[in-house]
């Protein structure tokens, strides 16, 4: 995290138009700033960490991607995104954004209070997610960064993403700022929430899937207590998201429902193959289970009629929880399961890794099973960078 001292704007004037009430914030790219003009209207200031700043392409691409959630509709077609009103540079060229100020908390300070959430209300809260998130990846925009600090919990009921898509502001670059961003390209100190393709480096295998498992991840923290990946190390973390599948949520939270459980860990399946197609289906399970049915989709899969990852042409049928697997309609499948390997039961959702060959990615890295249950990412024309992390994970995996 930075150390520069963004409380030193507090009490001085901005750009030359906001005077600086307090500090909202600071994260990773930069610190969140209350301002307030002339005609007494509040902004929320977001301004470049200075070493950040500093890199004309962090600058450029920071100004340009800061709008990016604005593209997902008119001024009211997608509530669930905070919205930035402009962008500009100061006399000394720090960049910033302006953006609503928004009443409430994030998710992560919601957290920091309750510990864990109810699932009835973490179900409302993916499924206001869920909403948001299909709009954008339907126009093609991906968030990237997904976490609880980024979902923001508005008084007025309304759940909001901050920072759609600003992650790609550092995709790729070298030579930044230690503290800022590996090599790779991903930003420090977030991987708890991370999809293995983005653990891995794999920018260009990141897709709508990798927001599916940042909210599985968030939702199992929110519903176990846990992360995804237990107490690590921030630089194990990387690892651990790069090669270890989340464990079953009924495993570390065992009074949950069976319903919940396969929702999330259809999520958070380790090869995002494998996951849920898409948001809307994703979203057409919560809302089942927020109805007091079966998810439709994750349950389809464990009785073995469907696989994994694929898509169907219509949302299967609502499957009544109390019912037995025999007696429910069969949901609309594309193409039927060559055969079932999974448990029929909803108390056992399945996490094996076998149930679709290893998918190459578009870098040339797949990932495949070892007999020793852990997982291997080959790599084949994919960057030196990417190859020094395999390496590294290969000989961890080796001397456990
Ligand atoms: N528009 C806003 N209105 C009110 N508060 C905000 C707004 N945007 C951000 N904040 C506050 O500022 C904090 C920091 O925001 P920022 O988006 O920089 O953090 P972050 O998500 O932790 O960072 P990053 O994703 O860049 O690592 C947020 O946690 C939130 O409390």
């Amino acid at each position: 995290m930075y150390d520069d001292d963004a409380e030193h704007w507090v009490g001085k004037t901005f750009a030359g138009t906001w005077w600086i009430e307090r500090v909202l914030g600071t994260g990773g790219m930069g610190s969140v700033l209350l301002g307030r003009a002339a005609d007494g209207s509040q902004v929320a200031l977001k301004v470049l960490h200075p070493e950040l700043n500093a890199i004309t392409e962090v600058r450029k691409r920071f100004l340009r991607e800061g709008f990016i959630g604005n593209t997902l509709g008119g001024a009211d077609a997608v509530p669930g995104v905070v919205r930035v009103l402009g962008s500009g540079e100061t006399q000394e060229g720090l960049a910033y954004l302006t953006m609503e100020v928004l009443q409430g908390e994030t998710l992560f300070d919601r957290m920091a209070r309750t510990g864990t959430m109810p699932a009835g209300e973490v179900l409302a809260l993916a499924d206001q997610v869920l909403e948001t998130l299909a709009i954008a990846h339907a126009r093609g925009v991906v968030h990237r960064d997904l976490k609880p600090e980024n979902i923001h919990l508005g008084n007025d009921g309304r759940v909001r993403m901050l920072d759609f898509g600003i992650a790609r502001v550092v995709d790729g670059l070298t030579g930044l700022p230690e503290k800022t961003a590996t090599k790779t390209g991903m930003i420090m100190g977030t991987a708890t929430y991370m999809a293995p393709e983005q653990a891995t480096g794999l920018i260009h295998d990141i897709d709508g899937r990798t927001d599916l498992f940042g909210l599985g991840a968030t939702m199992f923290r929110l519903l176990s207590g846990r992360q995804v990946h237990g107490e690590v190390t921030e630089a194990m973390e990387v690892i651990a998201a790069a090669t270890e599948a989340a464990p079953p949520l009924a495993s570390v939270a065992p009074g949950i429902s069976p319903a919940v459980a396969a929702v999330v860990d259809r999520s958070l399946a380790f090869i995002k193959f494998h996951r849920y197609p898409n948001a809307e289906t994703m979203r057409a399970d919560v809302r089942a289970v927020r109805a007091g049915a079966l998810p439709p989709y994750a349950q389809a899969v464990i009785e073995g009629r469907i696989r994994a990852g694929q898509p169907i042409s219509q949302p299967a049928p609502p499957l009544h929880a109390g019912g037995s697997p025999s007696a429910r309609p069969q949901p609309t499948v594309v193409e039927p399961a060559a055969a079932p390997r999974h448990s029929h039961s909803m108390s056992r959702p399945e996490r094996t890794l076998d149930d679709n060959p290893s998918a190459p990615s578009r870098s040339g890295a797949s990932l495949s099973q070892l007999s020793t249950g852990k997982l291997l990412l080959l790599v084949g024309g994919a960057s030196l960078v990417t190859g020094v992390i395999v390496a590294v994970i290969v000989v961890l995996l080796v001397m456990r």
